[in-house]
């Protein structure tokens, strides 16, 4: 009789991992000695030892060819939430993740790990503590949103241990750290254009920055922990830097770091949050004649203006997950990445 030989449990594959958490979790993968194959729909930089697949996520044959002989697949592949395409967060957030996990089951991987979001449960008003029980938002504040939900219930509803597929989603909140192509670039850009002037509310609204390195740590952490018999199957859970920071002071300390001036006035939150409607409404209305995005999103404004954090006690409690580096830390080493958006370099 022919026996199955299972692949070895160190061979991974990281779906998206030519972006920015992606290719952050594949160095720190090598270094703990797993052979890394990455299937992104470009590639970003090289490595040894990585074996890079290029294909899109909705093609089941090519992410075959690229799953041949792995156990472990992460998935971190998502267009960027500033798109606000929903055919494309449909297809790839819904549709794709559906294609991932057939490929999954009909190459003999055991265990898939999401990376979903905390933002599931946000409908841009305030969080405080929120734990993994909240509902999922029944208003999501963008497509984005919306498709990270549907995934993340695909994702959870595939673990089967009959079958010897495992699953888990972990919910990182506003990731940030070196390369990250959407944070520290948005506000030093913001700033540069002198917009950065203002706090929008009382600047009292605390929220989860997440350090890149812990959001690694708690996938790979995941990932050790996920056996039949383990409590985390089929569950999600919140990783962040388990140190809550106000929104505004976060912010001060980045530009103030890269050389930009800390924002000083405040405008009152419901009339920002209008604005941003308004001009959110015209764009559409003009969209025919003229294309402009607004810097002032109503989901930007609602970000910046209320509480959003998040306990991760379930991860410390059934995977003793424990951030690795402090925010302070994380800053620090976040700004001295940027010398380019430094103030007059
Ligand atoms: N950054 C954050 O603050 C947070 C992120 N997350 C989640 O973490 C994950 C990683 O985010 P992040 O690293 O910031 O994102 P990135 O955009 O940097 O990385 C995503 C990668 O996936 C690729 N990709 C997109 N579409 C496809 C496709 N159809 N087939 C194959 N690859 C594709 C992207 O390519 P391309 O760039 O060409 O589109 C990119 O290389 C995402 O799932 C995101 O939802 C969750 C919470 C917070
Ligand atoms: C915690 C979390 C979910 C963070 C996500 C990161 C981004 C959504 C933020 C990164 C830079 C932020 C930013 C603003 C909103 C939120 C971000 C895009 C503003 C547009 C808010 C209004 C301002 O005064 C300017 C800000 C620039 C930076």
């Amino acid at each position: 009789m022919a026996t199955r030989i299972r692949p070895s449990s160190k061979r991974c594959a990281v779906i998206g991992g030519s972006g920015f958490l992606g290719r952050h979790l594949v160095e720190k993968l090598l270094d703990k000695g797993y052979t890394v194959s990455v299937f992104d729909i470009r590639q970003s930089y090289e490595l040894p030892g990585v074996t890079f697949h290029l294909g899109d996520l909705c093609d089941k044959q090519a992410l075959l060819t690229a799953l041949q002989d792995v156990s472990l697949v992460f998935h971190c592949a998502s267009p960027a939430p500033a798109s606000d395409d929903k055919a494309l967060f449909q297809r790839v957030n819904i549709q794709g993740t559906q294609t991932v996990l057939q490929a999954c089951t009909e190459a003999g991987v055991q265990k898939v790990v999401l990376t979903s979001s905390a933002s599931v449960v946000f409908e841009g008003t305030d969080i405080k503590d929120g734990r993994e029980d909240l509902p999922y938002a029944k208003k999501p504040i963008d497509y984005y949103t919306e498709t990270k939900i549907e995934q993340e219930k695909l994702v959870l509803k595939a673990c089967d241990k009959e079958k010897g597929l495992l699953t888990v989603a972990i919910r990182p909140h506003g990731i940030f750290g070196p390369r990250d192509p959407q944070l520290v670039p948005i506000l030093v850009d913001t700033a540069r254009r002198g917009k950065m002037k203002f706090i929008i509310g009382d600047g009292s609204n605390l929220v989860d920055f997440t350090f890149v390195d812990n959001v690694v740590h708690g996938h790979i952490l995941a990932a050790e922990s996920l056996r039949p018999e383990s409590p985390i199957c089929g569950k999600a859970y919140h990783i962040t830097n388990d140190e809550p920071v106000r929104f505004w002071d976060f912010m001060s300390d980045i530009l103030v770091g890269l050389g930009y001036a800390a924002p000083r006035y405040h405008l009152p939150y419901t009339l920002v949050y209008g604005l941003a409607l308004l001009l959110w409404l015209l764009s559409l209305l003009l969209r025919p004649l003229v294309a402009f995005k607004p810097t002032f999103t109503p989901m930007r404004v609602a970000l910046a203006g209320t509480h959003h954090f998040y306990s991760c006690s379930r991860a410390k409690q059934d995977m003793g997950y424990k951030p690795v580096v402090s925010l302070k830390d994380g800053i620090r080493c976040t700004v001295e990445s940027y010398p380019h958006l430094r103030h007059g370099a």
